[in-house]
């Protein structure tokens, strides 16, 4: 899994790189611009930027240096660069203030190079002029934000400003250098204005303020760039992203004299059914999810008016009812126990769960909490129990997790890294907070982050596909934390495969597709 970075810990990595292994900043520096080269040319589908025209507009730092090194490269290849300085020269000093000064020299041998010494300077010249790409070096990972939408203050504002409006007029592509100027690079909170970027070259690592908030939005694709910072400088990483062959190595194929019972017991408790309302469709959801996910068994344990339904839309799974005594000697059979979808929100869902939850069959084996059971343990104050089960998750929505924790939903928003990592070390349990990206926080341990998965995903009842998903995969033998992760990466590529149009995705065939997102992973490991 590839480490996600905040911008301290990129700091931190770009320090040990210059200072512990005597990389030079200078050859960090050429390195990332380089890559951006290379990079937006894949994009250009191009072998060369000859003849083609380019705009860079540069900052103070060494984000502006970056867009020093590559003006010099596409001069090299035979483009055009208008490159627009938001800050009196020499204001960089270090690599970037080198990299300005080779440029000046280029000034000087007639090649095709206008340098603008401030934005209003550029303006005439470059609203006239056709760009095949824009690019943003002003900010990346040393912009220092008060507040999320804070206002990006004078000449930065009006350079975003300027490459926005082009981006808005023109065919011109815009590449932002390391981040999107404007965004935090670790929370991925946007300044007001932000570049909005068709792509971006980040340098080493991933940042986590990529992945967050408004990132997604600004950074369009994103491409990280190898510029020799190793690998072992950023293993202690607060968070990691979750990709394919982490789902695929923790998938336990069946082995060949394999019975049904060792490929994993799953026992689901959900689905509710009064005289007003009924919520069986939770229920069959998440069963339906354990047995496409390859679980030996599924037993559910639901009102017995339901039974004859669950019957017939999953005919693979043994139907228990609510009695007390079936549902222990259902437990002590099981691996792995889920409690909550359409569960219900009455007094006697509450009182069911509370009932679970202090019983030795239950919180003694691998237990996923989901849906109504959070809302009960919110609601019946039983937070402090998880702290004294083995292994727990719990799967929350930001809602659930604010009704958790006694705030509202807006401060689960704000940090939504910081909510899940809180309640992971308060309660020693395992928390999988969905959303985009979905967050896996484990007590004192990295951050997973997943991000496969699209709007697709955004209809009723995917998340109880997503908890039937977890319960086969630690029934069959992960840890929780690593079936939360790699059901979290099924379900979203499921979403992927389940159809072309997003928009007509339901959580049914996000279910019926899980078995093409898992087998896809088998064929791209042959
Ligand atoms: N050795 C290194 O550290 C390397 C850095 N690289 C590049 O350098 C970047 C980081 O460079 P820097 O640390 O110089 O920082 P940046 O180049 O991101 O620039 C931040 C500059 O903006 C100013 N600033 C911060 N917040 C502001 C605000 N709200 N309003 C106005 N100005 C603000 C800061 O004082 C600083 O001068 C990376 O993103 C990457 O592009 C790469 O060249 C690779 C090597
Ligand atoms: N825009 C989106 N992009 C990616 N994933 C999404 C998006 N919207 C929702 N999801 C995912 O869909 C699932 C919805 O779960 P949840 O809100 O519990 O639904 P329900 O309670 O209806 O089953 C979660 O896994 C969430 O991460
Ligand atoms: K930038």
């Amino acid at each position: 899994m590839q480490p996600v970075l905040t911008a301290i810990e990129m700091q931190q990595a770009d320090s040990a790189a210059i200072e512990k292994l005597h990389i030079s900043p200078i050859c960090l520096m050429e390195l990332a611009g380089k890559e951006c080269i290379g990079y937006m040319l894949e994009k250009l589908s191009l072998e060369s930027p000859e003849g083609l025209q380019f705009l860079i507009v540069a900052g103070k730092g060494n984000n502006g240096g970056d867009g020093f090194v590559i003006a010099r490269h596409l001069l090299n290849l035979g483009a055009a660069v208008d490159l627009v300085l938001l800050y009196p020269e020499g204001a960089a000093g270090g690599a970037a203030e080198a990299n300005m000064s080779i440029l000046r020299a280029y000034e000087e041998e007639g090649l095709p190079l206008r340098i603008f010494n401030s934005i209003e300077e550029a303006i005439p010249f470059v609203s006239e002029q056709e760009y095949s790409v824009t690019i943003d070096a002003m900010t990346g990972t040393g912009l220092r934000l008060e507040a999320p939408g804070a206002p990006l203050l004078s000449p930065l504002a009006e350079g975003v400003e300027l490459l926005n409006a082009l981006h808005e007029r023109s065919e011109a592509l815009c590449m932002a250098v390391d981040i999107p100027t404007g965004l935090d690079a670790t929370s991925g909170h946007a300044a007001m204005p932000a570049v909005t970027a068709d792509f971006t070259i980040t340098m080493g690592f991933m940042k986590t303020g990529l992945l967050l908030q408004d990132g997604p939005e600004l950074c369009g694709e994103v491409h990280v760039a190898e510029i020799s910072i190793p690998g072992f400088l950023a293993e202690d990483a607060g968070a990691f992203l979750i990709d394919e062959s982490f789902a695929a190595e923790h998938f336990a194929l069946r082995s060949e004299g394999s019975a049904k019972h060792m490929n994993g017991k799953v026992l689901i408790i959900a689905g509710s059914s009064t005289g007003e309302s009924s919520m069986g469709g939770a229920a069959l959801l998440a069963a339906g999810a354990a047995v496409k996910t390859g679980a030996g068994y599924v037993a559910v344990s639901i009102p017995p008016s339901l039974a004859a339904t669950l019957h017939i839309a999953v005919p693979e799974a043994i139907v228990i009812g609510r009695d007390m005594d079936s549902l222990m000697e259902k437990a002590r059979w099981s691996e792995a126990i889920l409690i909550g979808p359409g569960l219900g929100r009455s007094p006697e869902s509450i009182d069911l769960v509370r009932a679970l939850l202090s019983h030795p069959d239950i919180f003694e084996k691998k237990l996923i909490l989901d849906a109504d059971a959070l809302y009960a343990i919110a609601e019946a104050g039983l937070q402090n129990v998880l702290s004294a089960m083995p292994e727990v998750l719990i799967t929350p929505h930001y809602g659930e997790l604010a009704r958790l924790t006694g705030t509202d939903a807006g401060s689960v928003t704000k940090d939504p890294l910081a909510a899940a990592t809180r309640f992971a070390d308060t309660y020693s349990t395992t928390v999988l907070l969905k959303g985009r990206p979905t967050i896996i926080a484990k007590e004192s341990g990295p951050v997973l982050l997943n991000t496969s998965g699209t709007e697709a995903l955004a209809t009723a009842g995917t998340g109880d596909v997503l908890s039937g998903m977890v319960a086969a995969l630690a029934a069959k033998g992960e840890c929780l934390p690593e079936a939360a992760a790699a059901a979290a990466w099924f379900h979203g590529r499921a979403g992927d495969l389940a159809s072309d149009v997003s928009s007509l995705v339901s959580a049914s065939m996000v279910r019926d597709a899980i078995p093409s997102a898992i087998e896809e992973m088998f064929d791209f490991e042959d």
